[in-house]
């Protein structure tokens, strides 16, 4: 049996005239979570929908090698997904949600499970018309794992969550993973996902940017080492006439290239009796980076 748990081929959609998504591609592996980044507007709820086979798109979309589309739906029967915000009935609790949705056997100890796994036991008899924000929210992310599903599907999860429940949501979604579940989680941040996911979807404009390991994208950070001097500008100059590359004047900012040795520098630097006061190794901002990238992207689109 094949590793692909998904797999998306040539995915194109359009609202009106308004080309949404452009040739997306992409394959998720079984037990692994990707992460589906982008800005608002991206695509990535279209993309969702799609696999759910809640809106007509042109491509091929496979779970488990069996084609999904807006009408057929049977390899849907083992993914949970929470799209959006979450449709909850405002004057039942979330346990009576958990329990009208509930399938199966063993429904009291699927719901009692989620409930004590999303630690919403606090507010789990309170009707959701009085939920916050991210009570909602998990209870949306509890509706999507209820009946053990195999691949789950959320869409920007950590929306409205404070940073206590972000973190009890992403060891959450890795324990699942552990267990063999798969997930596709959007976000439009990518450090909510920085340390969960194993790939990453970048997209942007509909179309893909990026689609890497998380760990070779976070490989392509730079990083930096940060030097202060008793005289920056002359230190800068020396350096620049040394062929290093300096990349903020204030404090010096030297990218850490392949060929680097901070002992060569720091000898340049004393020779030339520059007196150093603070130096300090840091990894760049991913965020940042990817960020060019999208703009970079948009200026040639
Ligand atoms: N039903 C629709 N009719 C017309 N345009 C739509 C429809 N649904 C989405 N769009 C447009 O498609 C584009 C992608 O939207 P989508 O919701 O997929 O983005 P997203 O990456 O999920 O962003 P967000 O995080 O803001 O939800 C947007 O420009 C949006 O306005």
């Amino acid at each position: 049996m094949s590793a692909t748990l998904l797999k998306i081929e040539n995915l194109n959609k359009s609202f009106g005239k308004k080309e949404v998504l452009k040739d997306i591609s992409f394959t998720a592996q079984k037990g692994h979570i990707i992460g589906l980044i982008g800005a608002n507007g991206a695509g990535k709820t279209t993309i969702m929908k799609a696999i759910l086979g809640i809106l007509p798109f042109n491509g091929k979309i496979t779970i488990n090698d069996k084609e999904v589309s807006i009408d057929k739906h049977q390899p849907l029967q083992s993914v949970g997904a929470l799209i959006e915000y979450p449709g909850l009935y405002p004057y039942l609790s979330g346990r009576e949600q958990l329990k009208l949705f509930a399938t199966g056997k063993e429904r009291e100890r699927k719901v009692h499970n989620i409930i004590d796994e999303l630690q919403m036991n606090r507010f789990a008899d309170q009707r959701t018309k009085d939920y916050s924000l991210g009570m909602k929210q998990k209870l949306g992310v509890g509706l999507a794992l209820l009946n053990d599903p195999q691949f789950v599907i959320l869409d920007e999860p950590m929306n409205g969550l404070d940073p206590k429940a972000t973190k009890e949501l992403r060891d959450l979604i890795v324990r699942e993973k552990e267990n063999g579940v798969t997930f596709l989680v959007s976000s439009h941040i990518l450090s909510e996902l920085q340390r969960i996911a194993d790939d990453v979807v970048v997209i942007d404009h509909g179309k893909i940017v990026t689609s890497t390991t998380m760990e070779r994208l976070l490989s392509s950070n730079k990083k930096y080492y940060f030097i202060d001097t008793n005289n920056n500008k002359l230190a800068t100059d020396i350096l620049l006439k040394n062929n290093y590359q300096v990349e903020n004047k204030e404090v010096l900012k030297i990218p850490i290239l392949d060929d680097f040795s901070i002992n060569n520098l720091l000898k340049i630097l004393l020779s030339k009796n520059i007196k150093i006061n603070d130096i300090k190794q840091q990894d760049g901002d991913l965020e940042e980076s990817l960020l060019k990238v999208l703009d970079k992207e948009v200026i040639q689109a």
